[in-house]
């Protein structure tokens, strides 16, 4: 019986932002990562079910949904960066600078300001956030340089779209279906891509869907 990763997603974050929680739920927070990394659940899923936190009335469950936040901004790359420079999310979190208390302040701050140093060039609305809020007398906790780095080489390539298969050029239609290989992100039929395995340097450790390229590199013990 398996539930549907979003059903696991909902699950793992409901233990990771429990209000019984009295330090954070380390163990859960970084399978969420993993499934978010795997894109078993697409990114917009995840940042609009952490965002739905943002209103709790307990400040902890706030305080732990931030740290959730955090931690799948820091592994799961540029898909969740994207999704969490949208205006919506910017707004949520300026509102919870705005009028949450202390511990929830800080930690929007701290989290503005460390992408705003790391996401900047990217996204640009992360530095005008930061610049504005400092305009708006934030005062802005000192910055861990160290934790602000955001290294991209061990997370997956986003999906390309195209209209057919990077190998054999059929073009997609209602019968031959789109699907994405998680080693190298580009789009394939179902005949181009029909092997799964896993991709650990990715953090997949479960079988995913391959393009028969990767999954020669992948399973002859090749380099990749
Ligand atoms: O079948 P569809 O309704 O077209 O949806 C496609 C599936 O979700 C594919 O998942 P998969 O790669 O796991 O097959 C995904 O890679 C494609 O981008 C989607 O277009
Ligand atoms: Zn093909
Ligand atoms: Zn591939």
């Amino acid at each position: 019986f398996s539930l549907s990763n979003t059903k696991i997603f909902d699950k793992l974050l409901e233990k990771a932002t429990s209000p019984l929680l009295l330090e954070p739920d380390w163990e859960s927070v970084l399978q969420l990562c993993d499934i978010v990394k795997s894109q078993d659940v697409p990114a917009k899923y995840a940042i609009q079910s952490i965002k739905k936190k943002f209103g709790h009335e307990n400040a902890h469950v706030v305080l732990s949904s931030l740290q959730c936040l955090e931690s799948i901004v820091k592994n799961c790359g540029g898909t969740i960066h994207k999704e969490v420079s949208q205006r919506d999310m910017i707004d949520a979190l300026r509102e919870l600078a705005k009028n949450g208390p202390d511990i929830i302040r800080d930690k929007v701050l701290e989290l503005i300001q460390c992408w705003s140093y790391g996401l900047g060039q990217q996204h640009k609305i992360f530095a005008d956030t930061y610049n504005l809020m400092k305009l708006e007398n934030y005062r802005f906790p000192p910055l861990k340089e160290s934790e602000a780095m955001f290294e991209n080489s061990d997370i997956a390539p986003e999906w390309r779209d195209d209209k057919d298969c990077f190998r054999c050029r059929q073009t997609f239609s209602t019968f031959i279906r789109k699907h994405h290989c998680r080693a190298c992100g580009d789009i394939f039929c179902d005949k181009c891509s029909s092997k799964q395995c896993p991709i650990p340097k990715y953090g997949m450790d479960r079988d995913v869907r391959v393009c028969d390229a990767c999954y020669e590199k992948l399973t002859s013990g090749q380099p990749v």
